[in-house]
Formats: C-alpha cells, structure tokens, sequence
C-alpha cells in the first residue's frame, strides 16, 4: 500500500487531482453542518445578485436562491450519482463480463449479442429513451446512465476473462475440484481487480457528465432539487444577463471531472507493475546511453565483438539494479564464446546491451564500449545502428514462439528480414529462404514455408529461428539460450546444427547458457557470469579441467555426467544476491565455502594469466 501511495504521489497531476477531489468529497460530506442558506428558498426581489453580494458569497440564480448552497447541495447530489451509477455499472458489467469470458459456448454469445444491441444506439438517446420510460427523476437517471456504461465493462472485463480462462492457473483450480463460482471469485476476479478499478476511475467523470446532461435537459433532478446539470439549465436563459449562474456550476463540473481523471490516470499508472517500473514508460528504439566519459568511436579490433567494460544498469524510481557491470569480452573470428551463469546473472541483459536493445526506460547504458570491428556501436546514429541489426549481428532467442509472429507465414517472416536491409525479388528471396531452410535441415522445407508458427514443433520453430538469424549472412550470432526449451535429442541436434553452420560460414557465436554441459560440447572459450560480473574466463577445456573460481566449480558440479554414476551432484547452497543490493567485495563470498573476511571487504579485480583470468582472492587451481 505504501509503495502505491509513492508512486501514485510521484504523478503530481495524479496528487493534485486525488486532494481535489478529496477536498470536494470532504466538502460534500459535511454539507448539512455548514451555515448555508437554504438551497430552494425563493427570494425572487434579490435575484441574479452579483458574487460577493451581502449574505451571497456567489451571488443569487433567477429565483434570487443563494448559489453558493445550490453549488454544494448540488455537487453533492451529481458525485454521489456519478459513484452510484460507477458502481452499478461496474457491478453488472463485471457480472456479465466474466460469465461470459468464464463460460464461453452459448452463455458468451448470448450475452454478448445482449451488450452488441446495447452498444448499436447512440448512448445518449438510449439514456433518453430510459429516462422518457421510467419518467424523469434522479434515481432514473442514474439508472439510465449506469445501464448505457454496462457494455463498456462488459466488452473490456470479457476480453481480459477469456484469456486469463484459458491459463493454466485456472486448469489447476479446476483440478484441484473447486466450483465455478469459487473459481471465478478466487481466480478470476482478483486478476481482472486492477482493471475495474482502472475502468470506474476513468468513467467516473464521465458518468457525472452524463447524469449533468440529463439534468440539463430536465430528465435528471426536478425542480427545486438542485444538481449541477439542472442548475446549468436553468441558468441556460441568463447567459448574457447573469453568466456568473452558469459559470459557478459549470466550474465545478470542470474541477470535479477534471480531478476525477487526474487520479484516474495515476491510478492507472500506479496499479500496472509494467508502468510501474517505467517499462511501458516513452518505450525508446534504442538503450538510453548515459557514459560518463564516451570511450573513442574507434580502436583497433581485437576480435570481431569486442566487449570493454560494458556496464547495463536499470533505474527504477530510487532503485539501481546493476545487471552488468565492467563486462569485457572479446569474440574471435570462427570462435564460439560460451557466456555461462545462473538466472539472474545479467547474461541477457549483456547480450541485449550489445545493440542497444535492453528497453528503456528503464534500463541505461552506463558505462563502456560494444565494438564490432573495433566500431563503438552504442556510439552509432540510431539509423547506422538499426542497419546493423539482424544484419552484420543477429540474433537466437530461447523460446521462438514468442519471437516469431503468430499471424505470419513462416517464409513470409523470412523474406521481410532479409527485404528490411536490402533490395531483393520477391522470388530471390523465397528461394534463399528455402535454400536456409533445407541448410537448417527442416524437412518438407517448401511446404514450411507457408506454414504458421504453431504449426511447427518447438525444435523445427528453434531451427527456423537460427534460419531466420542466418538471412542476411551475419557475421555474429548471439545465441540466448536457444536449446533450453528442446528435449535432449533435438537439442543435441540444434547445437550441431550450430556448430557446423559456424565451422562452414565462419561465424562467431556468442552463446549464452547456464548449462556446463552444453558449452562443453560446443565453445572454445567460456566466460563465467555472477552476479552482473564475470568472474573467470578461458578455454573451455582448460576451465572444465581445472576450474579456477570456486563458483564455477560449483556450477561444473551441477552438470551430471552419463556412465560415471560415481560424482555426486551439488547444488549451489543460498542464492544469487539482488543486484540492487551488492556487497563490498565478491557477491559470490557468501555462498562461499573458501571465502575468507578479506573477500567480502572490498571489490576483487579480475586477475589475468595467460588465456585464462578469474575474480577470485583464493582461488581452486593457482593460475600461473
Ligand atoms: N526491467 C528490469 N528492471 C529491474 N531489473 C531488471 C530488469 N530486467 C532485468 N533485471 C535484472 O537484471 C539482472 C540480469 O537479468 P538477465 O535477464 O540478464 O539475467 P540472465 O542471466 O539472462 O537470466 P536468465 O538465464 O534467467 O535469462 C537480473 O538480476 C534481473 O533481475
């Protein structure tokens, strides 16, 4: 509750507008013990009395009533409406909205065909034609103006409620033999919660400006009743004569709508956790950069990807989460370059860095150099930068489901990759999409190429992403866990896919894992990541043999090996620290059973021998 408080204050229009219009309830609600005037006593001698008359603050209307009372009594009765009429219509629409989303078949279509002949007239004359039905009155109108704003949360509560029915969640609830109604209030609506909020809290103004226009037109609030539409109306006559009777009420509509979706917008902001953390925040086509000192644009290469001292925050509100900090790394030409470490270790992050691809807000590029070819791509015009993506460096991500377009033809995709960075016949291209897709080994390559996504298997969709990444003839591949989500056989076949398309083209792989296993198979060299860090570097059969850093030990621990049957498999005791909260000296100390008191005070350099280097005071195997 707090943090909602903090960041719905942080929004200043959202503050502003939550004590105003806490200050108009407040007002509202001790209405009755103010010294006011009675609201509908006539006293036609002194009527259209100017504001700052004696005895009328804001003067008087057309029947000489003071207007200051006829304000407040007024503004009391059209936000009291307004809520109602919210919370009607919030209640029904939610009602129908999750029956329908929940139950689909025929419940669904008869409901929704219900709110479509709802929607099919104009909703003003519908709140007329309820209103001309039921007779004029307040209560009728606010009947009238909940029933028109049912469909608006029908439709939105509906959509939300079809997709959430379809996650595994509520499959697990129903497994576990809960009722309908218990699933759809334990599951279901705690999920679509923050929307309804959302949705009365935009609509709430609105529905005060609706009930206002029944009024104004006389179907709200009858004679003397004052609310804020009738007292528009009845000034309606005097607009030239007495303009102050219509600028007191039509103020006050101003400030409450006004106030009403200031807060709204905050709320808005301040219950979705992807707003919350600035991620949908001025989404930006590229990392924002913020170096200190820019390094040079150019220097001499010393592999094809070359990696100084990249450093990848995110901010977020007073929060920094130092995902990668001081990482060098370099990729020779051919070369396959393992990037190994737990969840959490900033692999991904370091990958993404690369091209500028990390979303910002709220990530920010702080610190050090990405080179292809010796080339500062963070230094690049966006444009420069753009051409070069999935064109010279491209990439393979883990699960290409979700990376490749439902709605899209499998060639279809392919040819827009390689058409995105050059000129190419339609037909040239299809044949070099096919050839690809023959060199990744996907039988029945013509036929897949007219194929959807979902109709491939998750390891024929993983061999069309290393096709896709292999289009425009990179020079880089950058490989986020491409075998993760594939069984053992198919992964097994996807990395030596890998390995021969990089011994045949020459490419260099930059392939990130946290399984040992799979990097032994395939890279030359390995880097070794915690905690945003990396904390040992080298051969690859060098390191398996010999690990220097006691974490990466650890990690070869983890991997089982098949036919020895005689080492026993560890697990890393404790967790990886929050990155937000990094110790002094080496995060991995305190799950560390060589760590001494010197380890923990302050930040361990990266020690250099030879081929290979490790962070590490007292390491497993001296380096010499
Ligand atoms: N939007 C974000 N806001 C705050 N922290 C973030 C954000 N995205 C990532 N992080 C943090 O950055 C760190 C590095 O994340 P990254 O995704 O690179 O890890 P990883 O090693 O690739 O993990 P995995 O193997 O699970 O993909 C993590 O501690 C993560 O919590």
């Amino acid at each position: 509750m707090r943090l909602f408080l903090t960041l719905l204050f942080r929004n200043r229009l959202a503050a502003l507008g939550a004590v105003l219009l806490l200050a108009l309830v407040l007002l509202c609600l001790v209405v009755p013990l103010l010294p006011l005037a009675d609201p509908n006593v006539t006293d036609t001698p002194n009527k259209f009395l100017r504001p700052f008359s004696e005895g009328h603050l804001l003067g008087t209307d057309h029947l000489g009533r003071d207007l200051l009372s006829r304000l407040l009594w007024g503004t009391r009765l059209s936000l009291a409406v307004g809520v109602a009429a919210a919370a009607a219509a919030a209640f029904f629409g939610t009602l129908i909205g999750i029956c329908a989303g929940y139950f689909g078949g025929w419940i669904d279509n008869g409901l929704m065909r219900l709110i479509d002949m709802i929607m099919a007239f104009p909703y003003i004359l519908l709140a007329l034609a309820i209103v001309a039905a039921l007779g004029p009155g307040m209560l009728n109108a606010l009947i009238a103006v909940a029933a028109v704003n049912v469909p608006f949360f029908a439709r939105n509560i509906r959509g939300i409620s079809v997709g959430l029915t379809a996650r595994e969640f509520i499959d697990a609830a129903r497994l576990s033999g809960q009722g309908h109604a218990r699933i759809i209030v334990t599951e279901l609506l705690p999920n679509v919660l923050p929307v309804i909020i959302v949705a009365i809290s935009t609509t709430i103004g609105w529905m005060v400006l609706e009930t206002a226009g029944l009024s104004f037109l006389g179907l709200g609030s009858q004679p003397p009743q004052a609310d804020l539409g009738s007292m528009l109306g009845e000034a309606r006559a005097a607009l030239i004569a007495a303009p102050h009777t219509l600028i007191v009420p039509g103020a006050m509509i101003f400030v409450i709508v006004m106030s009403i979706n200031l807060l709204g917008d905050g709320l808005r902001d301040a219950l979705d956790p992807r707003l919350r953390s600035g991620a949908l925040a001025r989404p930006s086509p590229v990392t924002r950069i913020a170096r200190p000192a820019p390094p040079p644009a150019e220097t001499p290469a010393r592999g094809v990807l070359d990696l100084d001292g990249l450093t990848t925050r995110f901010e977020v509100g007073a929060q920094v989460y130092k995902a990668v900090s001081d990482v060098s790394l370099t990729l020779g030409k051919g070369e396959c370059l393992g990037l190994i470490g737990e969840s959490g270790s900033g692999k991904s992050v370091t990958a993404l860095s690369v091209t500028g691809l990390v979303a910002s807000p709220p990530g920010v590029i702080a610190g050090g150099a990405a080179r292809l070819d010796g080339v500062d791509l963070l230094s690049l015009p966006y444009r420069d930068l753009r051409g070069l993506r999935g064109r010279r460096i491209a990439y393979i991500f883990q699960d290409p489901l979700s990376t490749l377009h439902p709605l899209y033809r499998i060639g279809d995709q392919m040819v827009e990759a390689i058409r995105v960075h050059r000129k190419m016949p339609l037909a040239e291209a299809r044949a070099r999409c096919l050839d690809l897709l023959r060199t990744v080994q996907i039988p029945n390559a013509e036929s897949r190429l007219s194929a959807y996504p979902h109709e491939l298997s998750g390891g024929m969709r993983q061999r069309v992403g290393i096709a896709m990444a292999l289009v425009n003839d990179p020079e880089v591949i950058i490989a986020d866990e491409p075998t993760t989500a594939l069984d053992v056989t198919v992964q097994a076949q996807v990395l030596a896919l890998l390995d021969r398309l990089r011994r045949e083209r020459g490419l260099s792989i930059l392939f990130i894992t946290h399984d040992f296993g799979v990097v032994g198979q395939l890279c030359d060299r390995v880097a070794v990541m915690y905690a945003g860090q990396i904390v040992e570097e080298g051969p690859t059969a060098s390191i398996l043999a010999a690990p220097a850093h006691p974490y990466t030990r650890r990690l070869i621990a983890c991997v089982p090996e098949l036919g020895g049957g005689r080492r026993q498999l560890a697990a890393i005791p404790g967790l990886p620290p929050a990155v937000n909260r990094l110790p002094a000296g080496c995060a991995f100390a305190p799950r560390c059973d060589r760590a001494r008191p010197d380890c923990q005070r302050d930040p361990i350099a990266l020690r250099v021998s030879g081929p290979r280097a490790a962070r590490c005071l007292y390491p497993e195997e001296a380096l010499s």
